[in-house]
């Protein structure tokens, strides 16, 4: 049974609909994405799943209990990350710690947290001094304080340089290893692939598609793009368009240079032909097609 369960939610904000029939399960250990340009609805979404905004209609489930009506039990599962407004200026990374900490019946040991995170040695230190990393580890150690079965993270490595982003990942990872479902809202596709098992697009408030990194990128329009100038005009371009897994084919009228979207067989197909005709193809790029692509595909339609 997955651990999260969300059924044609709706939610409006003042007549206007911002969630619109959203649905999705995320399974105990995934790191499941949400991603969505500005003003989908994924935070309206994931504030549902925390109890924080009450759905118009729809039911939302964590661990099979309802959020808003379960509210005590579900803040005891689920750990949120606080926004940056959230803590005083002047509370020291300790302070926080503790203080967070006697919230929880059975809360994870702080002074381990601290140092999993490598915040250890600026327990000292006030919440306003911290740099954009160090307080960016401060709220994932506060959402883990409460030892929950689930994480939601929103906007986890904006403005982060991308260093302190990498370093983000590696953490997320090692939460999840550690056993935890982590739900993430991201607008970094680079964050989605490198991290998510599945990811839910929502664009205008409604769910466009739920898959792995890899099936979006698949079901984008040719994953792999294969682009060269010949040596010498081709004379027959249907003939790259007719090739295993070709999808479309252009050519540059400026200076003759050939772009073929397909897959693998057909970059192969592409080396294979122009072999054959004794063409050289100079300048060649094969490029895979990224999440980018593939969210734009998906989300671009009646933009
Ligand atoms: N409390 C509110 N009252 C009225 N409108 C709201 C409220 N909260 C959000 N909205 C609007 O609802 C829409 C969806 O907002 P939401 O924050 O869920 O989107 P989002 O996908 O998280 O956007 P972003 O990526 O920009 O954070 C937006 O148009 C937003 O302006």
């Amino acid at each position: 049974m997955p651990i999260i369960e969300v059924n044609a939610l709706r939610k409006s904000y003042g007549g206007r609909l911002v969630v619109d029939e959203v649905g999705f399960g995320v399974e105990e250990g995934e790191i499941f994405g949400i991603l969505g340009p500005n003003g989908a609805g994924k935070t309206t979404t994931v504030e549902c799943v925390e109890g924080l905004r009450v759905p118009d209609s729809g039911t939302v489930r964590v661990a099979g209990l309802d959020p808003v009506a379960d509210r005590h039990r579900v803040t005891r599962l689920l750990g949120a990350q606080l926004q940056e407004s959230e803590l005083q200026p002047k509370l020291t990374v300790r302070e926080a710690l503790e203080l967070y900490s006697a919230f929880y019946p059975e809360p994870a040991d702080w002074r381990r947290l601290a140092e999993r995170l490598g915040l250890d040695t600026h327990l000292t230190r006030r919440f306003a001094k911290l740099s954009g990393g160090q307080k960016q580890r401060l709220s994932i150690a506060l959402a883990l304080i409460g030892n929950p079965r689930v994480v939601v993270l929103d906007e986890l490595t904006t403005g982060l340089d991308p260093r302190a982003r990498r370093d983000t990942w590696r953490l997320i990872e090692e939460v999840r290893a550690s056993g935890v479902t982590v739900l993430l809202v991201t607008h970094f596709m680079e964050e989605a692939q490198q991290l998510c098992d599945r990811v839910a697009v929502i664009d205008k408030g409604r769910l466009v598609a739920l898959d792995t990194p890899a099936g979006l990128i698949d079901r984008s329009s040719g994953s792999t793009v294969i682009s060269f100038t010949p040596s010498e005009p081709l004379q027959d371009t249907g003939v790259l368009a007719r090739l295993p897994g070709a999808v479309s084919v252009s050519v540059d009228e400026r200076d003759g240079r050939v772009t073929v979207h397909g897959d693998d067989d057909t970059a192969d197909a592409v080396i294979s032909l122009l072999a054959a005709r004794r063409v050289t193809a100079r300048h060649l790029r094969v490029l895979e097609t990224t999440l980018d692509d593939a969210f734009l595909d998906l989300t671009e339609q009646d933009a």
